[in-house]
């Protein structure tokens, strides 16, 4: 049978070149900087306008009603973000804002497609190093056209593991944070890394340049596309607790193999963090 959503995955996969390639003009020129959650949770207009690029040409391309969606930037200025069972497209028109700010060269246009709640496909451009990175479901993932796939090592102590801070710098978060990262230091593995974009962080754990990126406080649209790719190239997606993955819960451990993401697991303090889908508190 032919594959329903083939269309809107290629479709997504040129769209996204597309906006990557705004995103590296206009960090060409000079960038004004604006501030969201806290002092440090940056956007750009480059975020709002290439966030509207994106759903205006999927809109032009499919109609204006046929499917739903669930942008970064529309979030932030009030729009539901409730994943339905209605086809919907996940998107970070730019991840890793504070790296596109100051030209720390990771910053990744992440667009995700799902169905019945399921991710069907996945894009990430990163669009500085011009790799383009995709997965649809069931049929592999890819950079730049090529096969990747994760790494083969379960030791632990012949990994790198990623992880990020995040933007909510209060003192008992970044507390656990550290402390989790000091224990998985010290377990010892071979090093920690992080790239300042989650996009960015699962294709490297696909490609099998690291074993393991988790977090928590992510959003659905920093890891959308990233859990597609993560899967299909072989590797593992759990909760921080060792449940089910769940794409709306801020919390996630994306990794090679079961028996490096357990391990990992062992060693991270949870905190909590709210839901991406829960009921926006009236003030
Ligand atoms: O706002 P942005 O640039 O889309 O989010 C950037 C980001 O770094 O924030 C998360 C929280 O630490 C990351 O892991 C995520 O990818
Ligand atoms: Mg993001």
């Amino acid at each position: 049978m032919a594959d329903p959503w083939q269309r809107a995955y290629d479709f997504a996969v040129e769209v996204a070149r597309k906006a990557g390639e705004e995103v590296r003009k206009a960090g060409e020129s000079e960038i004004k900087i604006m501030t969201k959650s806290s002092t440090v949770d940056l956007v750009t207009k480059t975020d709002e306008r290439v966030e509207k690029i994106i759903i205006g040409s999927l809109k032009e391309e499919f109609g204006p009603d046929a499917h739903c969606f669930i942008g970064e930037e529309s979030v932030a200025k009030g729009e539901a973000c409730i994943l339905t069972d209605k086809p919907t497209w996940i998107i970070d028109p730019v991840d890793g804002t504070t790296n596109f700010v100051h030209g720390f060269p990771f910053v990744a246009v992440s667009i995700a497609f799902a169905v019945n709640k399921e991710l069907e496909f996945g894009v990430v451009y990163s669009c500085l190093e011009d790799k383009m990175y995709k997965a649809r479901k069931g049929k592999g993932a890819f950079c730049n056209d090529e096969k990747i796939e994760v790494s083969d090592v379960t030791a632990i102590n012949k990994s790198i593991i990623i992880s990020e801070h995040g933007t909510d710098r209060s003192p008992e978060k970044v507390n656990k944070i550290f402390s989790t990262m000091q224990k998985i230091l010290c377990i010892p593995v071979h090093g920690l890394r992080g790239s300042g974009t989650a996009a960015t962080n699962m294709c490297l754990v696909a490609t099998g340049a690291v074993e393991a990126f988790f977090e928590i406080g992510i959003h659905c649209w920093d890891i959308a596309a990233g859990a597609v790719i993560v899967k299909e190239a072989g590797g593992v997606l759990l909760d921080v607790d060792g449940g089910p993955f769940d794409l709306m819960s801020r919390r996630m451990v994306s990794a090679n193999n079961e028996v490096i993401a357990k391990r990992i697991i062992k060693e991270i303090e949870i905190f909590p963090a709210v839901r991406d889908d829960a009921p926006v508190q009236k003030q």
